[in-house]
């Protein structure tokens, strides 16, 4: 089973996630212990998409949670470079474009957009898994409108140092166990926990969406900081 290094090469990425495609929602409910669900729902609150409005879900994967957002008459563009994540997406909701929701296959550090085509974007626990997040947050402010906003929800670190050392023993020792109750290929899952660790705290992805052009940028923790919601604005 393929697994990506911390150098995360695309090639490596991709090939992971078209390896778990079909276990991966399963999984994800498994190891969060159902937290992912509170997870979601936050950030469909925080992006608030409504009618007529054209919103851009990189990294959407199966598309989990990209229909969430075309409750109040959205459309969303479900963008991933996972072949076998989005065509696990198609499978399941009946065909690449259905009820809002059209998969498109782009890569989050040249995406296949114009200028300017979004009124929101946002990623779910897909920028860490990115060659150069900062470009790919540049190319999400390239495609914004004027106006328009950011919403990444991804893992992050619990701001007590007791607590998050607790946590990284939890990622490092057991999530790959847990992860076997439900799936045979341990390895993503042993990246997945690696990855968290290394990623950005909260203050530090933060500001790296300021240098991306972001701006009005704030954040708040989702289960005391296992998970962090940070949002921008494009106001130029
Ligand atoms: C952990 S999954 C998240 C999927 C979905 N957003 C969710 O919340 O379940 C990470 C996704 O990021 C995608 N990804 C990683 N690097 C990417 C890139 N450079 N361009 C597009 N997608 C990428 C992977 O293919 C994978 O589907």
């Amino acid at each position: 089973m393929t697994r990506a290094e911390l150098d995360k090469r695309p090639a490596d990425v991709a090939s992971m996630f078209d390896g778990i495609a079909d276990r991966y929602d399963l999984v994800n409910d498994v190891i969060s212990l159902g937290q992912d669900r509170l997870w979601r729902r936050a950030t469909v609150q925080a992006v608030d998409a409504y009618s007529g409005e054209l919103v851009l879900d990189l990294a959407a994967g199966t598309g989990t949670s990209s229909e969430s957002f075309t409750g109040k008459g959205a459309r969303v563009i479900a963008c991933d470079f996972s072949q076998g994540m989005l065509q696990v997406g198609a499978r399941r909701r009946g065909g690449a474009s259905r009820a809002g929701v059209t998969f498109a296959a782009g890569d989050a550090l040249a995406l296949p957009f114009a200028d300017q085509t979004f009124d929101a974007v946002t990623v779910s626990f897909g920028l860490r898994n990115t060659n150069d997040s900062d470009q790919a947050l540049q190319e999400l402010h390239r495609v914004t409108k004027v106006g328009g906003r950011l919403v990444i929800c991804e893992f992050s670190h619990i701001p007590v140092g007791a607590l998050d050392r607790l946590y990284g023993t939890y990622l490092m020792g057991a999530l790959p166990r847990v992860a076997r109750l439900v799936t045979d290929k341990t390895e993503p899952y042993e990246y997945l926990s690696e990855s968290i660790m290394d990623w950005p705290d909260q203050r530090a992805l933060a500001r790296r969406l300021i240098a991306a052009g972001w701006e009005s940028v704030a954040w708040r923790n989702l289960s005391f900081g296992v998970v962090a919601l940070h949002r921008g604005y494009r106001r130029s």
